[in-house]
Order: C-alpha cells, then sequence, then structure tokens
C-alpha cells in the first residue's frame, strides 16, 4: 500500500522568499495526521502544493501514488479540499453551493446526511457572504466530503467554530479515519492535534523539526514540577521530592498553592522546538 502522502525534499519559494526549506515527510493511509507550525512555517504552501494548485520548485510530492499536477485529473476525484477561508460565490446560498457541488460527483454522499451532521439546515438559504465564520468553516468541511474522498486535506477546519461545532467536526473526522479515509489536516489548536492526530508533524521556516506521535512527541524523559527534570520519579522519588519542597517551602516562610507532577503537553514540546507560541486566532 503506498503512503497517502509522500513529500521529499519540497522546496517553495515566492520570489526570493523561502516558504518550505527541503521538507519531507510522509503520511499513512488511514490516519490522521496533524501538520503543525507558526504562522508562516510553510503549512499551507506545502498542503496547496500537494493537492496540485503549485508546482513543487524543487523535490517531489506523491499523493495515492500520483504526482499531484501531472495526474491531477485522476486524482482530484479521490480527494477533498478544504481550503483556508474556501471562499465560494458571495450570494450563492449554502445549500445551493452543497448541491451543486455533490452533483459534480459520481458517487455523492447523501445531503441530508451531511446536512444533519454539520447543522447545515440553519444556514441553508443565507447566502454565503452572510454566514458566521463558523458556519463557512462547517460548509468548506461538507463541500470537502461530500465527493466520498480517499483523503482528505483541511487547513485548520475548526478556525472560528465553536466549541460544540469543534466537538461535531472531531467525531466527523474520527469517523472517516474509521472508515478508512486519511485525514491531514493543519490546526494552531494544539488540542486538536492531541485528541485527533495518530501522527503529528511540527515545521518551522519551511523544514520539518519534530515528527511523532502526540505521545512519542510528549513523553521523553522529563517530568514537570514547574521544573523541568530529567527522568520520571518512582512514587517514592515523588513523595521525597514534595517533601523536600514542603520543608524549604516552610523555611522559607513560602505557601505552595499547588504542585503539578505529570507530562508535558504537545503545546511545551511544540514551545520547546520553536521557542514561540502557536497564534490562536
Ligand atoms: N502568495 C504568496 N506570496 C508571497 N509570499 C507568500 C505567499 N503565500 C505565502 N507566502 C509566504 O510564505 C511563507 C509560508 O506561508 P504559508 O501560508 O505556507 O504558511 P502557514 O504555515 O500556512 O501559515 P499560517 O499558519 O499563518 O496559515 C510565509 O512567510 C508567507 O508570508
Amino acid at each position: 500500500m503506498p503512503a497517502a502522502v509522500e513529500v521529499r525534499d519540497l522546496r517553495m519559494s515566492y520570489g526570493s522568499k523561502t516558504a518550505v526549506d527541503g521538507l519531507s515527510l510522509t503520511v499513512e493511509q488511514g490516519t490522521i495526521t496533524a501538520v503543525l507550525g507558526p504562522n508562516g512555517a510553510g503549512k499551507t504552501t506545502t498542503l496547496e502544493t500537494c493537492e496540485g494548485y503549485r508546482r513543487p520548485h524543487a523535490g517531489s510530492v506523491r499523493v495515492l501514488g500520483l504526482d499531484p499536477v501531472r495526474d491531477h485529473k485522476a486524482l482530484m476525484p479521490r480527494i477533498g479540499v478544504m481550503l483556508q477561508g474556501q471562499g465560494a460565490w458571495s450570494g450563492v446560498k449554502a445549500l445551493e453551493m452543497l448541491r451543486h457541488v455533490s452533483r459534480l460527483h459520481a458517487n455523492p454522499l447523501p445531503l441530508d446526511y451531511l446536512v444533519d451532521r454539520l447543522a447545515l439546515e440553519e444556514c441553508g438559504r443565507t447566502p454565503y457572504r452572510r454566514l458566521s465564520g463558523g458556519q463557512q468553516q462547517r460548509l468548506g468541511l461538507a463541500l470537502a466530503l461530500v465527493g466520498r474522498p480517499e483523503l482528505v486535506f483541511v487547513d485548520e477546519p475548526t478556525a472560528g467554530m465553536d466549541p460544540a461545532a469543534r466537538r461535531t467536526t472531531w467525531e466527523l473526522l474520527r469517523e472517516l479515519r474509521t472508515s478508512g479515509v486519511t485525514v491531514v489536516l493543519t490546526t494552531h489548536y494544539l488540542e486538536e492535534a492531541e485528541q485527533l492526530a495518530d501522527q503529528v508533524h511540527i515545521i518551522d521556516r519551511g523544514r520539518l523539526i519534530a515528527s511523532g506521535t502526540p505521545d512519542e512527541l510528549t513523553r521523553g524523559s522529563s517530568a514537570t514540577v514547574r521544573l523541568v527534570i530529567d527522568r520520571d520519579l518512582t512514587p517514592a522519588q515523588e513523595a521525597a521530592l514534595r517533601g523536600a519542597v514542603d520543608t524549604w517551602a516552610t523555611d522559607n516562610g513560602i505557601g505552595i498553592q499547588s504542585v503539578t507532577f505529570g507530562q508535558r503537553s504537545l503545546e511545551d514540546v511544540f514551545l520547546e522546538l520553536t521557542g514561540r507560541g502557536i497564534q490562536h486566532d
């Protein structure tokens, strides 16, 4: 079984600005893979190259074993794409748009199913430009899924969604994985990656700086007590550390409000690797 996506030494630039700088990554079929990175890291450029909208300046991209530019016609019916800031004709009504796109596919999903799952009934007769950001996102996801793709690229799928819509979207993406669909998503919500992704690729300045499962990335040899130490503690060591901290605090007249022992979060790893926070919308 070929990888769903195989990016090798990809280089992309806009004039003199290098956006992707020798990036290599693999997405296995049937997984949810999250591509994380700060603003301007090159995520969208990479996705757009995988979708065949941009030709690699150097290196190669294979999607479902095909060349996204040369084999565009063969590939497009097999993939679903949810672009950032999707875009639709501003006067078109949500359901008209969905109906129109579904007619372009040989074997579309039943519209009732998508309308129901993504709560699109409420925006059915509203012109696209008047939909809220979250509603536009939900419509964008429906448009990406209506053709029963084998692989979907979703660029910041839940940006602007309220928490309920975000949960529904997560459920839907998990159901897709269960039915064998590969999902590649970018997100600025690290919790989203932690909740959903089988595999995470962190990119920065157009380069891959870490890959692994959320667990692999957050595990490691350190535990956090507001100070990071170089090994896991046994219960006895933990108790001894608590005791030592208590004694030190008492001796110095300092009250401790809480002490936390635990794993690093994906956010900790991200900050450590990139040196900066992810920007929330
Ligand atoms: N059309 C363009 N013309 C010129 N520069 C561009 C263009 N598109 C992107 N860039 C630049 O390329 C770099 C990578 O942009 P890209 O949109 O791929 O990053 P990103 O990781 O998706 O960012 P974000 O998280 O903000 O969406 C950035 O420095 C950006 O300013």
